[in-house]
């Protein structure tokens, strides 16, 4: 458990490990956990839901503060619900991942969020570990710890599809729905990237950690041991 509530900023590109790292360093010290990514999902199946047309930012502006997105951040047991539904399964599905990035891109839904997620991490006594796309650039610029973790698109795509297909994730595991998996990583990355508003993007205070050599183990060591050097000066 560290010593003094900590806020620890987590960013990087899809499936560099932010939510595995995350979970696991905020169970091992006491922290809460927010996934970020969770709630632009959830915004985003909720407008799918209710017909919006997610290519028109001006009517994903005008829905934004409609529904009720609320957080669990028990690292152990995170939920996320939607006006009291729990969508945790259906915002992982392929029609989500999809358009998500269109509307986490309209300022007005980024506005919205970013405000919840200021005010759960103000409500963390213990202190939490965020991960997204700009929490150490925007939405927590004051974070204690910022890291920035980064993996190769080989290695991203083969953890993806192994855990898709349930084998192991080294790139040699091949073939062509890794390919396409890949694909799709990289037009995501290059949508959050680009947007106008809150791109993905390092602080320049973070930490890179290149995972794509790096056992899952050793990039929770690597991010515990940042956290407890923070808290020693
Ligand atoms: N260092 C690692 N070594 C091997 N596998 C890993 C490592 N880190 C994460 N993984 C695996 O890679 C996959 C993607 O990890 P994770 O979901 O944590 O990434 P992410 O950055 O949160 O992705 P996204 O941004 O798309 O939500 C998971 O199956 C996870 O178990
Ligand atoms: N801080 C953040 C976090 C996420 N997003 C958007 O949500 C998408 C899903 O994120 P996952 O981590 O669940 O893959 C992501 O592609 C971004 O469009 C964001 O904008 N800011």
């Amino acid at each position: 458990m560290a010593a003094t509530p900590v806020v620890v900023a987590i960013d990087g590109p899809s499936g560099t490990g932010k939510s595995s790292t995350s979970k696991a360093v905020a169970a091992r010290m006491g922290m809460r956990y927010l996934d970020t990514g969770a709630q632009y999902r959830a915004i985003t199946w909720w407008m799918l839901h209710a017909g919006v047309d997610i290519d028109d930012p001006r009517a994903v502006a005008a829905a934004a503060g409609k529904p009720s997105i609320v957080s669990g951040t028990d690292p152990l047991a995170p939920t996320i619900t939607v006006d009291g539904t729990d969508v945790a399964a259906p915002i992982r599905g392929e029609r989500v991942t999809g358009a998500v990035s269109a509307v986490s891109a309209v300022p007005e839904v980024r506005t919205l969020i970013t405000e919840l997620q200021r005010s759960i991490a103000a409500q963390a006594d213990g202190g939490i570990v965020v991960e997204g796309r700009d929490i150490g650039t925007t939405v927590l610029p004051d974070a204690d710890v910022k890291i920035f973790l980064t993996a190769s698109p080989e290695v991203r795509a083969a953890r993806r599809s192994a855990e898709v297909s349930g084998r192991a994730g080294t790139p040699a595991a091949g073939g062509t729905d890794v390919a396409a998996t890949q694909a799709a990583l990289l037009r995501r990355d290059a949508a959050d990237s680009g947007r106008k508003t809150s791109p993905l993007a390092k602080a320049g205070d973070a930490t890179e950690v290149d995972t794509s050599e790096l056992t899952l183990e050793q990039v929770i060591e690597c991010v515990v041991t940042l956290i407890e050097e923070r808290g020693r000066r």
